[in-house]
């Protein structure tokens, strides 16, 4: 009787109040997902709440979940909502930005870029090993895998993207706090409306300030070619806030999301032991005989890597936002000024593109090429870390796998959204080969 009321005023409402939807039909709720309220009330049917991307995968609302429509849109030029820095950038601006950024990312940057975030995966994966006093340990516990890896995936990128000198056992502090707490405030708390504390405030402008001093001038890496831009003057020229908005954006994105991918596929390929022993099999047909390995074709642990990124999308949503004049010339039925919102997460579990989306099916990913890679997003906006989320990536688990078998007692892996969608908490049990 409740829940029947509840929906009858709920589908009143959303009658009376049109939000933004334009011409589309379909029910409105009450709170966007975005909003304090929607935030703060957990996922409910009349709430969508922070995990409704997760817990209602399979409806698609006004979202949508068709990979052919979200290409539409994806490749459209029009103003979007989420961009390289998301204070300022509208459709011009991320593209300067962006033609920025892009210079530190082709595969020849640094003598190669691949080369780079391998190499340093594996120094830093060989530091970690010391730092833990995990070399004289046969048997590890480890309560949440994330401990690890959010805390490996941010030196990482600190270190190829900044130029910075972080080992493993002495992370930087900003503003008196670690790097890593600063960057988890500041994404989670400063768009608040409510005036932010000033640590928050600190964290976010002490950012740049603190890389700009501890980076190698000498080094040309993603941070370097930002400085260049700010000092710069001309087309490319960066103001020092744009700098500060884009050196936040590439330690979050460069890193969250593939800690979190990172987490899952422990975590799975701790479960599926027969996946385990056949991507082992791979890692050792191709290490040297003293074990070293080196940035090659590890197809299936990259294949795992993917597959998990398809089940934990950890890009939830992709808004783009259709232009306020004209509407595209009138092409689309949508009003001008319209938000579409792509649902990456439905879109990944769609049948249509994959089959039994619920499975956990690696093959589906061999000999995959790059573009059809959604899990990073399709068209000129995709993913500019793409190549470096799938070195860091291989280089991590195919360390890992070689020296550790995996264990887990429970499927625990499930949908939990905090900032980004990851699987939770996941305990693994690490044994020696
Ligand atoms: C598993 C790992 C990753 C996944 C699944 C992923 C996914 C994505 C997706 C779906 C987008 C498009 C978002 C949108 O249009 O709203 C995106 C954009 C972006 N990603 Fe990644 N990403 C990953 C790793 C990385 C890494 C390692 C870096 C940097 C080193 C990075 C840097 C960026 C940046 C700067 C953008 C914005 C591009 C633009 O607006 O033009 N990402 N990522």
């Amino acid at each position: 009787m409740l829940s029947n009321t509840t929906t009858l005023l709920l589908l009143s409402f959303s009658h009376i109040v049109k939000l933004e939807l334009g011409k589309l039909p379909g029910l409105r709720s009450i709170f966007s997902p975005a909003s304090l309220f929607g935030t703060l009330i957990p996922t409910y049917f009349w709430n969508p709440g922070l995990s409704w991307q997760w817990q209602w995968r399979n409806q698609a609302a006004i979202y949508t979940i068709s990979l052919d429509v979200a290409r539409q849109f994806l490749f459209l030029k029009g103003q979007f909502d989420w961009r390289i820095d998301s204070d300022h950038a509208n459709g011009a601006e991320w593209s300067r930005h962006r033609r920025i950024l892009s210079l530190a990312f082709t595969p020849e940057t640094f003598g190669g870029l691949n080369a780079l975030v391998w190499e340093e995966t594996t120094t830093l994966y060989h530091q970690m090993l010391q730092a833990e006093g995990w070399t004289r340990e046969s048997d590890i516990m480890i309560s949440a895998i994330d401990r690890i890896t959010t805390k490996f995936a941010l030196i990482l990128i600190a270190r190829c993207g900044f130029g910075q000198p972080i080992s493993w056992d002495t992370p930087p502090q900003i503003s008196g706090m670690p790097l890593g707490e600063a960057l988890v405030i500041v994404s989670g708390m400063y768009r608040l409306p409510i005036k932010r504390l000033h640590d928050i405030e600190m964290a976010y402008t002490s950012l740049a300030a603190f890389m700009k001093e501890n980076s190698d001038p000498q080094r040309k890496d993603v941070f370097r070619l930002m400085i260049r831009a700010s000092e710069g003057e001309g087309k490319l020229h960066m103001t020092d806030d744009e700098l500060a908005g884009n050196t936040f954006l590439m330690l979050f994105a460069g890193h969250e999301t593939t800690a979190k991918t990172l987490d899952a596929v422990i975590g799975f390929l701790a479960w599926y032991e027969d996946v385990q022993e056949e991507v082992y099999q791979e890692i050792k047909k191709v290490m040297s005989e003293e074990g070293k390995l080196t940035c090659g074709e590890l197809i299936k642990v990259q294949s795992c890597f993917l597959e998990v990124a398809r089940l934990f999308q950890t890009t939830e949503t992709v808004v783009l936002k259709t232009d306020e004049e004209d509407g595209h010339g009138g092409q689309v039925i949508l009003e001008p000024g319209t938000r579409v919102a792509v649902d990456v997460v439905g879109l990944h579990y769609n049948p249509k593109y994959f089959p039994n989306p619920e499975e956990f099916r690696p093959s589906r990913w061999c000999g995959m090429s790059e573009s059809g890679m959604t899990m990073f997003s399709v068209g000129p906006r995709s993913c500019i870390g793409r190549r470096f989320a799938l070195t860091e990536g291989v280089a991590f688990l195919s360390n890992l796998l070689r020296d550790w078998k995996l264990h887990i007692r429970a499927r625990v892996m499930r949908g939990v959204t905090a900032m980004t969608l990851g699987v939770g908490e996941v305990p693994v049990r690490l044994t020696r080969r």
